[in-house]
């Protein structure tokens, strides 16, 4: 495993835990997508994954080391964090701002070399943010800023990716590349941990779905079995019907990341998000 958390317990203040009792485990190639209400501490418990709040109760073990007993740097060979707020930038260029992902594998006050460039030129094909590559950062959109700072984690060829709302500032059409970065970088070899307000966005891209409600997981498993009907009235308070569909013809299928299908048919088509987005997985 990875990531080990135990028992983890946060809390701001004396007043209340945020949460307690988080326990879940994240291994090679794995993609765990982390639901919730707003508010209800999801980005809290994606900073303390990310090492930059230290936990009240439990542990955090990252490659079975405890990660409070590693720096920054360790941290961040292993980790890369894309954070949900805008962070107040200098006017850098997009190109020197996913270089800075680059940092971790930088000695101290060493410059980029050429290798540091190439692989920030390759995150940067990867999301597809070519063409603003010259850009300030202070003057590109809130989805080209998303998508930059998912390219600086990349750049950073982390383990594990830590994704606070990944598709929250995007359009349809990015969030559907982003999810598909998300699913391709995982049969690749990375982790992911992602929060999201969408629940079929966690049967497009993963294998675990957790649901955070009352300070702890209320449900964690497997998309099917997680996202019901009944746990989405309990955290949301409104009633839907998820429906599942399967036709080869058509090419209609919500399945799930592994590829497997609810109906089981051998004959199903390849998995896709982008095929699968196409079918609303709930109304
Ligand atoms: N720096 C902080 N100091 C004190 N309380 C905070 C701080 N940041 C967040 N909180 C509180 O912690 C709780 C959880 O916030 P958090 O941002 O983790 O929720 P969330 O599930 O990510 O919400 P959303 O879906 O709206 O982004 C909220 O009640 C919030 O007000």
């Amino acid at each position: 495993m990875i990531l080990d958390v135990n028992q983890a317990g946060f809390r701001y203040d004396s007043v209340r835990m945020i949460f307690s009792g988080i326990s879940f485990s994240l291994g090679e190639q794995e993609v765990l997508c982390i639901l919730g209400p707003n508010g209800i501490g999801k980005s809290t418990l994606i900073r303390c994954l990310a090492n930059l709040y230290p936990l009240c109760a439990g542990s955090i073990r990252l490659h079975d080391r405890d990660i409070r007993s590693l720096n920054y740097r360790d941290v961040a060979r292993v980790i890369g964090y894309v954070p949900q707020a805008h962070e107040i930038t200098f006017p850098f260029s997009v190109r020197e701002f996913v270089l800075m992902g680059r940092a971790p594998h930088l000695g101290l006050f060493a410059s980029p070399g050429k290798e540091d460039r190439t692989k920030a030129d390759e995150a940067i094909g990867l999301v597809g943010i070519q063409k603003i590559t010259d850009k300030p950062v202070n003057e590109i959109s809130g989805g080209e800023y998303q998508l930059a700072m998912i390219a600086r984690a990349l750049a950073q060829e982390p383990e594990v990716l830590l994704l606070d709302e990944p598709t929250s500032h995007l359009d349809f059409g990015n969030q559907i590349r982003v999810l598909e970065i998300i699913d391709r970088l995982a049969r690749d070899g990375l982790s992911v941990i992602m929060s999201s307000h969408f629940p079929d966005h966690a049967f497009l891209t993963s294998n675990n779905v957790a649901i955070m409600q009352h300070g702890s997981f209320m449900a964690y498993g497997l998309a099917e079995e997680v996202v019901t009907e009944t746990n989405l009235k309990a955290t949301y308070g409104v009633d839907v019907s998820i429906t599942y569909s399967h036709d080869v013809e058509r090419h209609v299928c919500v399945p799930h990341r592994s590829g497997q299908c609810r109906c089981r048919d051998p004959k199903q088509p390849e998995y896709s998000p982008k095929m699968a987005a196409m079918v609303p997985a709930m109304r």
